[in-house]
């Protein structure tokens, strides 16, 4: 029986953990998905369109460490593009996108081909990728498989990035040796123990220097798998502990430090005045922060300066100092051997907890009810996606039990991201409870994904937010442009289970019914179930507002006119 390019890509994402892989199926990548389905030890899922696929890839890459995605030449690839290679760029996620390519033969003839853009040369695809991923390869021989399939799984699990790999349609089903360790993989950073130790030892002195110490606490410690030694440091020294926004659920929030959300003046509860003094006359220890202009509410809010140390992947600024040599985690863990035990006692009042009162069953849905429902309803062992929106805000207050994860894309941004993202999660880890708060205006450019809940039966919840429109757009800049046409979406449900599907599609316009509408949902567990909430249209969180209004004017700064 002869091992294939095809066998040999399957059995080097297999060896790294891969259960399953998604695909879209197209005459570029046919021989490729048969050479995939002869691995045993994964499953092939499909996707509606490519977008959704690599968005699924994204979304099973935060479940399950990483993913990979099959697309068809350019009018598959470049759709995947936004969302396997931008989105998971942007969100630290690494994410494999194979595309399909001509047939080697037509290399160099002239021939123009279907599905390209017309031209008589192929490279333009691995081109276009190369600027928004960490490795690209084009395989056109099986001799030179292993060397580029290795090389770009390599690159992507070592920077936690996307990586591109194009396959000639004729090449996949051909001859290949087979693959030799898995070590060759996944190579351990060199660590510079000199820097490393220089850099501890920096640090500790600097902090030593303060009895106001306060942690904050960014999105980029999960790609740097550094959660527990961000817990270790905060335990032994005993401070107050913050979080950014987008590491909603990456610090336990029952941890005895833990004081609320720093996010400038729509932060929760002591974390603003926390973070702001130490910055100015504390210690404010960074650890993996991710300062765009959301982060910063229009760069208003962006605590720098000779009092911050800070902690990247790869790099420790401190006391004027810049170190690198050693990875985020393995600083943490010798930052805490060496700081002094004395507790910088945590500063400031217990974290914030969510203080809702319960609307009456008969009353009017409203964004409070809704998200008081959805936060009791919050295990360990929850995974709830927040869409680009007012669920941003809403996730933010919601109580984190220890375990839970939040799952947001707030640098990329993408509305749509959360229904194929959280169908890849929840393919990725299919123990954990998947919820899904995803707005109107978002659902309308990805819901086709729903279907594919209801072919793989996962029983996802989603709270779908029906306030007539783009909401954090109308609280920005309104206009004719923020208001969408109003589906039904519940009555969509029927239509996705077509003969066979069990997912069910809920109304929700009071407080009673989305409370019988979470039970229904709750005992569906053979498909998705879609709850429509349906709210005011101007009923938002007040943050969302004061942030909107703050972001709106930093948009609409004039150009500076420079009068030489
Ligand atoms: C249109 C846009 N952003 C612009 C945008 C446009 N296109 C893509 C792909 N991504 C984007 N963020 C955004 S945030 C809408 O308010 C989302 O509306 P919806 O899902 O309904 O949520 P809210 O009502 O809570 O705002
Ligand atoms: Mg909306």
């Amino acid at each position: 029986m002869t091992f294939t390019v095809g066998e040999y890509l399957a059995e080097r994402l297999v060896q790294i953990g891969l259960k399953d892989h998604f695909a879209v199926a197209g005459d570029y990548n046919l021989v490729l998905l048969d050479q995939l389905l002869k691995n045993k030890h994964w499953n092939q899922i499909y996707d509606c369109n490519e977008l959704n696929c690599g968005f699924a890839a994204e979304g099973y890459a935060r479940s399950h460490g990483a993913a990979m995605c099959v697309v068809t030449y350019s009018v598959g690839a470049i759709s995947a593009m936004n969302s396997a290679l931008g989105g998971s760029y942007a969100e630290h996620l690494p994410v494999l996108l194979v595309s399909g390519c001509p047939n080697s033969n037509d290399y160099g003839t002239g021939h123009i081909l279907h599905h390209t853009i017309g031209t008589t040369e192929y490279a333009y695809q691995q081109e276009m990728c190369k600027q928004i991923c960490v490795a690209t390869e084009s395989i056109t021989q099986p001799f030179e498989a292993p060397e580029k399939i290795d090389r770009v799984i390599r690159e992507m699990m070592l920077h936690q990035r996307p990586a591109y790999l194009e396959i000639s349609c004729n090449v996949s089903g051909l001859e290949c040796d087979r693959p030799g360790p898995l070590s060759e993989l996944l190579p351990e950073l060199v660590t510079d123990r000199k820097s490393l130790d220089a850099a501890v030892e920096a640090a500790a002195k600097f902090i030593g220097k303060s009895d106001n110490v306060v942690m904050l606490v960014g999105s980029k410690v999960r790609p740097a798998k550094a959660e527990k030694a961000t817990v270790e440091l905060a335990d032994k020294l005993g401070c107050a502990v913050t979080i950014m926004a987008a590491a909603k659920s990456c610090f336990p929030e029952q941890h005895s430090g833990f004081r609320g959300a720093y996010w400038g003046i729509v932060s929760t509860g002591d974390a603003e005045k926390l973070v702001e003094d130490a910055n100015k006359s504390g210690v404010l220890i960074q650890v993996g922060p991710n300062w765009n202009d959301y982060a910063t509410v229009g760069w208003h809010a962006w605590p720098r300066g000779k009092n911050v140390l800070l902690i990247q992947p790869n790099r420790v600024q401190v006391d004027g100092r810049n170190y690198g040599g050693f990875t985020m985690k393995e600083f943490l863990k010798e930052l805490a051997k060496k700081v002094s035990a004395a507790p910088k006692s945590a500063q400031g009042t217990k974290a914030p907890v969510l203080d809702i009162k319960a609307s009456a069953p008969a009353d009017k849905l409203t964004c409070d009810e809704m998200t008081r429902q959805i936060n009791n309803l919050l295990t360990p062992t929850t995974t709830l996606f927040a869409e680009t929106g007012d669920s941003w805000f809403n996730a933010l207050r919601m109580n984190m039990p220890n375990g839970c994860r939040v799952e947001t894309e707030m640098q990329w941004g993408h509305i749509g991201w959360s229904i194929p993202s959280g169908f890849g999660s929840a393919i990725g880890a299919r123990d954990r409870q998947h919820l899904i708060m995803c707005g109107d205006g978002s659902f309308q450019l990805t819901c086709q994904e729903v279907g594919q809940m209801v072919r793989y039966q996962l029983p996802v919840i989603i709270f779908l937010i029906d306030n007539h429109g783009y909401g954090i757009e109308i609280a920005i800049h309104d206009g004719p442009y923020n208001y969408i046409q109003n589906w039904n979406y519940a009555a969509l449900m029927p239509a996705f289970n077509g003969e066979t599907g069990h997912g069910l599609g809920l109304m929700a316009k009071t407080a009673g019914e989305l409370e019988d509408a979470i039970k229904k949902g709750l005992a569906n567990r053979k498909g998705p179930t879609l709850i429509q909430c349906v709210i005011a249209q101007d009923d938002c969180t007040k943050d969302l507002l004061t942030w909107g209004k703050e972001v709106a004017s930093t948009n609409a700064r004039p150009p500076v006119i420079n009068d030489f």
